[in-house]
């Protein structure tokens, strides 16, 4: 953790190109936590030694247990967050959190439920929010404001890097105040925010293959590091699939995979430029004992108004492009990922 360049790195493990995690730790003497770094939230939380042991999802990850952390201090305040894909509920605690070397005091929650479906299926324990101040439950300062407020980082900035292939090493890389030129090549292309309080910003259009097919009257994207997928308005999404021929079953929309090399590529108009996707970058392609299953990374989600509807680009939009969030000039940056 060399903070001497003001740039912090933290590696990434990458589960099966769907999950991204990292370590921190919290409490003295450290406890060790995996984290996604999400910027759809901006609320830290992990499983807390009180979960109720009926609670599968906590009692299966690592918990903070406040009893033994010399530099815990009681809070006991309520907490309730909600995601796409599941919700969880505690308490908040107040104790030292270490992201790449750089301790924080922080005011974080243990929770006490999690919702079984899906967080029995994560493999990290809990997830460390890297939104702005203003979507925080409860009104607390996020971590990356507190490091942002110690002065160590060259640039009010942090940068993601998720491979595309588990194998690789590392699985993916956060960068706290600045980028790293090993994952991505040539230049970044920038969007301003939407408005200055999410990571969103203002999308042209969806083209798939030469056809601009929706959102061409505009629309908003999220660029979120907590989603595995690219989730759009389900109408649209079932029109999409529809044209690459997909079909939807219980768990997502799959296509024969013989037919994989042929579909088209999916772009996505952000500031000046098209970003697209190509089937090596939505399809997760799994040899399974029934024969090879190939899964299109694309989830119908209707977001109500006032938020939606919505895009959220996910893990595999931002595994393709390197992506910059950068808060002192509340604007997103992408470049190509190695
Ligand atoms: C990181 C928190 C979060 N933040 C935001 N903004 N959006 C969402 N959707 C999540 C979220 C909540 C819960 C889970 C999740 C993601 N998962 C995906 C990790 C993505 O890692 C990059 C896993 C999963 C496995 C199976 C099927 C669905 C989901 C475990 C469960």
């Amino acid at each position: 953790d060399d903070t001497s360049n003001g740039t912090v790195p933290t590696p990434l493990t990458n589960y099966l190109d769907t999950q991204y995690f990292g370590e921190i730790n919290i409490g003295s003497p450290a406890q060790k936590f995996n984290v996604v770094f999400d910027t759809g939230s901006a609320n830290l939380w992990v499983p807390s030694q009180s979960c109720s042991p009926f609670s599968t999802a906590c009692f299966t990850h690592n918990r903070y247990d406040a009893s033994v952390s010399q530099t815990y201090v009681e809070n006991g305040t309520g907490f309730s967050i909600q995601y796409a894909s599941g919700n969880v509920r505690g308490f908040l605690s107040e104790d030292v959190v270490v992201v790449g070397g750089i301790p924080v005091v922080q005011v974080f929650a243990e929770a006490t439920s999690l919702s079984a479906m899906p967080f029995i299926f994560a493999k990290f324990d809990g997830v460390l929010g890297m939104g702005y101040p203003s979507v925080a439950i409860d009104g607390i300062t996020p971590v990356f404001d507190r490091i942002m407020s110690q002065h160590v980082l060259k640039e009010e900035v942090f940068s993601i890097y998720y491979s595309r292939d588990p194998k690789h090493l590392p699985g993916g890389e956060l960068v706290l105040g600045g980028t790293d030129p090993n994952y991505y090549t040539g230049t970044f292309n920038y969007v301003e925010t939407r408005e200055t309080g999410k990571w969103d910003v203002i999308m042209k259009g969806v083209s798939v293959g030469s056809r601009m097919m929706f959102c061409a009257e505009g629309c908003t994207a999220v660029i979120d590091t907590g989603s595995s997928y690219i989730t759009g308005p389900a109408s649209s999404v079932s029109l999409l699939m529809k044209t690459i021929g997909a079909q939807q079953d219980q768990s997502g929309y799959k296509v024969d995979c013989d037919t994989v090399l042929s579909l088209p590529s999916v772009t996505f108009h952000l500031g000046g430029q098209e970003y697209s996707l190509t089937h090596e970058d939505y399809i997760l392609w799994q040899s399974q004992m029934e024969g090879d299953v190939c899964t299109v990374t694309f989830r119908g989600l209707d977001v109500p108004p006032p938020i939606g509807p919505i895009w959220i680009l996910g893990a595999n939009f931002i595994a393709r492009y390197y992506t910059e969030f950068d808060r002192r000039n509340n604007r997103i940056g992408f470049a190509t990922a190695m």
